[in-house]
């Protein structure tokens, strides 16, 4: 896969270079190109916004720059153009396994009160484009939610996870929240770790798993409960 970001902070994209997402450029997993946006500006001020038409707070991003700037990134090879917003349709592990099957995606990082909307419009006739929200809060622009969905997508690729059964066994991979997890010791500050998960019973550790999942989801999450499909629960999970 090949990621593609334009933004007016490259530097806040950096830490795509550490660790797993690192290690994953480094054994051509994955390709990545972060691009100054503007380096497609002409005046001497380098300017990429202006006052938004009809009024209002804040500035709006110039179309003409995002244009020369995407039009340069996408050249002719074929991507999904990723458009970070609160406005956006919510990205979900989902959209991360989805995406996970591109051959490219190209990220462009708006700032202000957002881009000239007429950029995803006129990108949406010839390509896929997809305005995203990570969260129901309100960022000062797309970088860090860049940095959230790329970390989402990659980790998913292929190769990069040491252990790729846990991919499979993500939260929400089944529609659920993940349980607790516990590793040793055994008793720490007066707790113990539960005693079927050391009792060597994979029947009965699976269904305390699911169990804890069912009742994580119920408390914190209900609305996956609700969002699940009729045979994803047996009778011994409809207790929840
Ligand atoms: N647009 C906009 C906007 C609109 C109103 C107020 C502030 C901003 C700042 N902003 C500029 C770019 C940009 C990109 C993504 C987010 C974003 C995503 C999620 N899930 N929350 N916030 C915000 C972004």
């Amino acid at each position: 896969m090949r990621i593609d970001v334009v933004t007016i902070f490259p530097g806040y994209l950096a830490p795509l270079r550490e660790a797993l997402l690192g290690r994953a450029i480094e054994a051509g997993l994955v390709e990545l190109g972060v691009h100054d946006l503007r380096d497609w500006t002409h005046d001497v001020h380098q300017a990429v916004d202006d006052s938004p038409y009809g009024g209002g707070p804040g500035m709006v991003m110039r179309p003409q720059v995002w244009g020369e700037a995407l039009d340069a990134v996408l050249g002719d090879a074929p991507a999904r153009l990723v458009v970070p917003t609160p406005a956006g349709r919510p990205f979900t592990q989902a959209t991360a396994q989805a995406w996970a099957g591109e051959e490219r995606l190209v990220f462009a990082c708006g700032r202000y009160e957002g881009i000239d909307q007429r950029v995803v419009d006129a990108y949406a006739q010839r390509m896929p484009v997809d305005e995203v929200s990570i969260g129901d809060y309100v960022l000062v622009g797309g970088e860090v939610a860049v940095l959230v969905m790329v970390e989402a997508v990659v980790r998913l690729l292929p190769g990069v996870l040491g252990n790729p059964v846990s991919a499979q066994e993500d939260s929400f991979s089944d529609g659920l929240l993940e349980g607790p997890a516990y590793t040793r010791p055994v008793s720490w500050r007066g707790l113990d770790v539960p005693d079927v998960l050391r009792s060597g019973n994979h029947a009965a550790i699976a269904r305390w798993r699911r169990d804890r999942a069912l009742e994580r989801t119920a408390a914190r999450r209900p609305d996956l409960l609700d969002a699940l499909p009729d045979h994803a629960l047996d009778r011994t999970d409809r207790a929840f």
